[in-house]
């Protein structure tokens, strides 16, 4: 059976990951004069996302993503190439105008990810970074267009490759996130 361009990082394997990975500097793809972004820490729960947001490699049919404090964020260079992709979503996407990559998004208005800016690993110039632990909105690659009737073989070839594959979040972060909206409107105890 042929196999399915989930994404390169994912079908050629993972690199080890590097316990002291600190962060380090995403590069978008242009040749000359490219948007650089420093992330000054780890990234936390890097995931494949399948969503029709999220910015993918040519080819791919899923983006990998990850989280790092919106604090630890700073544009080093050719910030003026940056524009938010839909300033009305959740994730504010800052893409390079160029290149189309996307450099980080941030959550800015008052939900459990506030605070938080997701982030694209394969950018970063270095390697070592937390390999995808899981595949989130599986589903919705169908929503760009992907056959309904693979959906079965996608979902075998991420359980093969080690990510469960989910039609939203991980339930640790779904959990996390009805927990946050509980807390807010009182049914359980800040
Ligand atoms: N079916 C939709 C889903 C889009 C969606 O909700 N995406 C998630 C995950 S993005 C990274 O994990 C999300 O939280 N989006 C918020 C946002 O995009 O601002 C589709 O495919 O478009
Ligand atoms: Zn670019
Ligand atoms: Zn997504």
């Amino acid at each position: 059976m042929t196999s399915i361009a989930i994404h390169p990082a994912v079908d050629s394997g993972f690199r080890a990951t590097d316990a002291a990975f600190a962060g380090g500097t995403l590069v978008c793809k242009c040749a000359s004069n490219p948007v650089k972004v420093r992330i000054k820490g780890d990234i936390a729960h890097n995931h494949a996302c399948g969503c029709t947001k999220c910015w993918k490699p040519e080819g791919a049919v899923f983006s990998v993503v990850a989280v790092a404090p919106t604090e630890s964020v700073e544009v080093l260079e050719n910030g003026d190439k940056l524009a938010v992709v839909d300033s009305t979503a959740l994730i504010q996407r800052h893409a390079c105008k160029q290149c189309g990559v996307h450099m980080y998004g941030p959550v800015e208005r008052e939900h459990p990810f506030q605070g938080l800016s997701f982030v694209h690993p394969e950018r970063f110039q270095e390697g070592g970074w937390a390999k995808p632990t899981f595949a989130a909105f599986v589903s919705s690659i169908i929503e760009s267009g992907f056959d309904p009737a693979k959906m079965d073989a996608v979902r075998a070839q991420l359980k093969a490759s080690g990510l469960e594959p989910y039609d939203c979040l991980s339930p640790g972060l779904m959990d996390y996130m009805a927990t946050w909206t509980a807390k807010k409107s009182g049914v359980l105890a800040a």
